[in-house]
């Protein structure tokens, strides 16, 4: 069987190159073949798991440089059945793309917020004047800049040689070392491989509302996890929606949920929250080999 694989597109985005990476890997480890699918929105690809339409979704969840990835959270929150097999980190260069010969002519730059976001001193140390365009993803205005020589946009540099585009500016985001976190999401009843991944779990993500707004409510939760030395790596909130003031808190957990100590966590949990919902138990691979991201062929 052929899994097909959702990501953010068009060819290009980052996205696409964690699911390359993760496409190869799940080739190399378990002999699974997938093929990939471009989506316009991270929403969207998430929606093609959910729908069926494709068995997995490659998404952005997180950047060291702008923290949380707003639509993943809030989506995987709203679809129920969704899990995370496996994380993966990429280290993220960005380039400023044009086919304008110097800074000085160009006019409008365009980007996925997030990529702005990640270059906005660069972007008002060196182009202070310009017009920044957000779009969906790093690599949908690409087709626009052959035909105008006043833009630009921010993407990889494999997008750049995918689009036969030049650049004009390499390692522009504000801080060297940045990454970003992906999750690869599946139906929670979606068996990927019969062969297990000869990983094991060392990350729970869950996401829970508190019955009430009271003094001391996120107190408990977190107290749970502390007795039982538990470590946690992310906690962030979201607003549910509803009212004003009422969030919705997401965690990332650093141990396995079928570990003794993370079963009796999530049962006492489970007893002070409103709705709790667990992503799931994964891994975390980083993204470093060339190879591996290079090419679907
Ligand atoms: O637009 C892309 O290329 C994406 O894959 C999206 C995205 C994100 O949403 O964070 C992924 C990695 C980078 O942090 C910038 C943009």
């Amino acid at each position: 069987m052929t899994l097909a694989i959702a990501h953010l597109g068009p060819p290009g985005t980052y996205a696409e190159q964690a699911a390359v990476f993760y496409l190869n890997w799940l080739a190399q480890t378990t002999g699974v073949a997938a093929t990939l699918r471009p989506y316009p929105s991270i929403a969207q690809s998430l929606q093609a798991v959910a729908k069926g339409e494709t068995q997995l979704a490659v998404v952005p969840v997180e950047n060291s440089i702008e923290g949380s990835v707003t639509m993943t959270m809030d989506t995987l929150w709203l679809l129920d059945s969704l899990q995370i097999q496996l994380a993966l980190v990429l280290p993220i260069a960005h380039t400023l793309i044009s086919c304008a010969t110097s800074l000085e002519q160009i006019k409008t730059v365009y980007s996925h917020p997030q990529a702005l976001a990640q270059c906005q001193s660069w972007l008002g140390q060196f182009l202070p004047t310009v017009q920044i365009i957000p779009s969906n993803s790093t690599t949908e205005a690409l087709q626009l800049l052959t035909q105008d020589l006043t833009a630009a946009a921010i993407a990889s540099m494999r997008a750049a040689e995918l689009y036969n585009l030049p650049i004009l500016a390499t390692g522009i985001n504000d801080y060297p070392e940045n990454c970003t976190r992906f999750w690869v999401t599946s139906q929670a009843q979606t068996e990927i491989s019969p062969q297990k991944y000869s990983t094991t779990n060392t990350h729970t993500s869950l996401a829970f509302s508190l019955p009430a707004n009271l003094p001391g409510a996120l107190v408990k939760p977190l107290q749970i996890f502390a007795q039982r030395e538990i470590n946690l790596s992310r906690i962030e909130s979201r607003p549910t929606k509803r009212s004003l003031g009422e969030y919705l808190f997401f965690m990332d957990l650093e141990a396995d949920r079928n570990s003794p100590k993370m079963q009796s966590a999530l049962a006492e949990l489970s007893t002070y929250t409103e709705i709790l919902k667990i992503f799931g138990s994964y891994s975390i691979l980083p993204i470093t080999t060339l190879k591996s991201v290079e090419s679907i062929d």
